[in-house]
């Protein structure tokens, strides 16, 4: 026990969390499971797209030397949470105090940071991808396998791609559990992350903040330490993980909720992601799917706060619309 437990810890380890998980599926990316399991929205990790082939000798230094000196958002925590909020919707919680701050620099100045900043604060680049990055980062991007990712972006019917974002983190850190409103090709390039994936229908067990919130999109649940009195449903959580290396690619299907983990003692991690816009549905059947709810979901909530003006008036307002009518 105590050996297993000392060897444990020279290893990259992960968080374990009283949720039962069902293990991704990894594919080959020619298997035609794989191809149905995109097709259906379902999550899938393909070893073998070779969609960052050319981007796999990418490490700190190479960056460093080679990304130009553009400048890159930083964002810094105090703990290894990095819980995305929106600056845009700050204004709307008056009570609101962000989790982690946000700083631009150049590559240079955020690799210098890492090496300094063993220890107390966390940091992690997050940065789309754009033309001020050097030739040799432009030579590795063209060779991306464009022709794969853009055949699934045809056969599945996505809209345009908007962004690749480049992100670059210490171990240990977690983007803690949220969804995107995107289809998301995820291309691991240098470390691993381990993944935690729910699907859509889980909503009720992950309590989003309400669409105003800076934190739309993410869970007010901490998975590492649920609040069970406020959130009884997520009780009933369940969901799927897995560890992607460099050169997987990670299917997450639009609205399926992500938690993304960089292993603890497993030194730094890169990864560049394919966001692609929703498709347009071609006709819609019933009943509605839970992605379908939660875009309906979010339209409603949209509407009352357009209506009422005030983000203040919605709580109250939306109690008044359910409670002892619809419970
Ligand atoms: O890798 C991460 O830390 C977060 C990635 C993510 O949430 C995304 O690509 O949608
Ligand atoms: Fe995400």
């Amino acid at each position: 026990m105590a050996a297993a437990r000392e060897r444990n810890e020279s290893r990259q380890t992960s968080n374990s969390y009283n949720i039962p998980l069902t293990a991704i599926p990894r594919l080959s990316c020619t298997s035609p499971e794989a191809n149905q399991l995109i097709k259906n929205s379902k999550p899938v990790i393909l070893t073998d797209t070779n969609l960052v082939a050319s981007a796999l000798h990418w490490d700190l230094n190479y960056l460093a030397s080679n990304i130009g000196d553009g400048k890159f958002t930083v964002y810094k925590s105090s703990s290894h949470k990095f819980k995305y909020y929106s600056d845009k919707k700050c204004q709307t919680v008056r009570e609101f105090i962000p989790p982690m701050q946000q700083e631009e620099m150049s590559f240079q100045d955020f690799v210098n940071l890492l090496k300094q900043s063993k220890g107390e604060k966390k940091i992690y680049l997050q940065q789309a991808l754009n033309d001020s990055v050097g030739p040799n980062i432009v030579t590795d991007f063209i060779k991306f396998n464009w022709k794969w990712v853009t055949d699934q972006q045809k056969t599945n019917k996505w809209g345009p791609l908007t962004s690749n974002l480049l992100l670059v983190g210490m171990e240990g850190n977690i983007t803690p559990v949220h969804y995107d409103e995107q289809e998301n090709f995820f291309a691991q390039i240098y470390g691993e992350k381990r993944f935690l994936l729910f699907h859509p229908d889980q909503y009720e067990n992950l309590y989003p903040y309400p669409v105003y919130h800076p934190h739309d999109r993410q869970s007010q649940v901490e998975l590492d330490s649920p609040d069970f009195d406020r959130f009884p449903n997520a009780r009933n959580l369940q969901g799927y993980e897995g560890v992607v290396k460099p050169g997987d690619v990670l299917y997450i299907p639009m609205y399926w909720w992500h938690q993304v983990e960089s292993l603890q003692n497993g030194g730094e991690t890169i990864s560049v992601n394919f966001w692609y816009m929703a498709g347009t549905p071609e006709k819609v059947t019933h009943p509605l799917t839970a992605q379908q709810k939660v875009a309906m979901t979010r339209n409603i909530e949209k509407m009352i706060l357009q209506a009422l003006s005030d983000p203040e008036e919605v709580p109250p307002f939306m109690r008044m619309l359910v409670v002892g009518r619809y419970t």
